[in-house]
């Protein structure tokens, strides 16, 4: 598990998945939250009413309103290793967890890191280079970090939790799209087969690594700034997964241009190498019955749901300088028609 040329421990080599890959799958995932949700009601007596929960699928955070100008947003998330080097791996975690703030359209005001640590097999110096990683990253956004919670961890994870403000009026919702619109990507994809091959192989990607630390709080701007009302962020259950739950919360149909997908370099030839994920495969499965796939190919349909860690915003409007992927139009029997 040492790495022969610079004697550091492989982080990616003391975890099964990595990354948002290692998110329970999709339709796991839902039944389990229905399940509760049919069990305990809703909050008894709320303090402030819920904005944005659970329903129709829900949405990249939890949003509670203050007041007429001021929705609280709130969201966690933590994965294990993407990357062995340790730092980055703080940066691209707090990048993903600010990301779901940004991708309702607020601002991170305060986040608490999440972290489990395997005491005995990795030395903690390790550990706090993950924490400033993620410090530099939240700082860098105007986001405090200002406590957390650390357990012995068969695993090392790292995560945030994090709180931010948003416009209610403002808001960018997974449900609120309309037909009409162009669809834009505001970061490549491909990140996933880049994240098991430097596994699998020690090749560190850094383009793959800027994409995945680079926070999502300019294009979120943007969008909020030109009108945008419906977003999402592309993580673990890849393009056609986040673009799925999105055309099916607002009823629409996204009709997707194949060749207007940008991609990382080196992706396909990772994809053509068998360096895909269980998690990608697990995506496409459950995004089947729902894309007219045309005559797209197995592996770009494994591309297209290629699970993500930190990717970009899908937003369903125009963003100056970011490629537009397709349009929405009314629904017409699949919630993706893949062109
Ligand atoms: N254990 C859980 N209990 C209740 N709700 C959950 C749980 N895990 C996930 N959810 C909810 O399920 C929905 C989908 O979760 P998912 O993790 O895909 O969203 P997300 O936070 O946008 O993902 P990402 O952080 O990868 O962008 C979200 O509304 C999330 O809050
Ligand atoms: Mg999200």
């Amino acid at each position: 598990m040492i790495d022969p040329v610079i004697e550091r421990p492989r982080l990616t080599r003391y975890a099964r998945g990595g990354g948002c890959a290692c998110k329970i799958p999709p339709g796991e995932l839902e039944q389990l939250v229905a399940q509760v949700s049919n069990r305990v009601g809703p909050a008894v007596d709320p303090v402030a009413p819920l904005l944005v929960g659970l329903d129709g699928g829900g949405d990249d955070a939890a949003v509670v309103e203050l007041d007429e100008q001021r929705a609280l947003v709130t969201t966690a998330d933590f994965f294990s290793p993407v990357v062995d080097d340790p730092y980055d791996w703080g940066r691209i975690a707090a990048a993903n967890a600010l990301s779901d703030v940004y991708a309702m359209g607020g601002r991170p005001l305060t986040a608490v890191n999440l972290l489990g640590w395997p005491r005995e097999s990795l030395p903690m110096e390790l550990a706090a280079e993950v924490l400033a990683g993620g410090a530099s990253v939240a700082h860098s956004a105007g986001c405090h970090v200002a406590g957390g919670h650390s357990v012995d961890d068969a695993e090392p994870k790292y995560g945030m939790s994090v709180v931010g403000l948003v416009d209610p009026h403002r808001m960018l919702r997974a449900d609120a799209a309309k037909p009409g619109l162009p669809l834009t990507l505001t970061k490549p994809l491909g990140i996933g087969v880049l994240n098991t091959m430097h596994k699998a192989t020690g090749v560190v990607f850094a383009e793959a690594v800027d994409t995945m630390a680079t926070l999502n709080r300019d294009a979120s701007a943007a969008a909020v700034a030109t009108g945008v009302r419906a977003a999402t962020d592309v993580t673990g259950f890849g393009l056609l997964g986040h673009l799925h739950k999105l055309a099916r919360a607002s009823e629409v149909t996204a009709v997707i241009d194949r060749s207007a997908v940008p991609f990382l370099d080196d992706a396909r030839a990772a994809a053509e190498d068998g360096h895909v994920s269980g998690g990608s495969r697990r995506n496409l499965e459950w995004v089947t019955p729902h894309v007219d796939f045309g005559g797209t190919g197995e592996l770009d349909r494994l591309l297209l749901a290629d699970a993500q860690t930190s990717g970009g915003l899908l937003v369903v409007g125009e963003l100056p300088g970011y490629p537009i992927i397709g349009e929405t139009t009314g629904f017409s029997g699949h919630s993706i028609i893949i062109r």
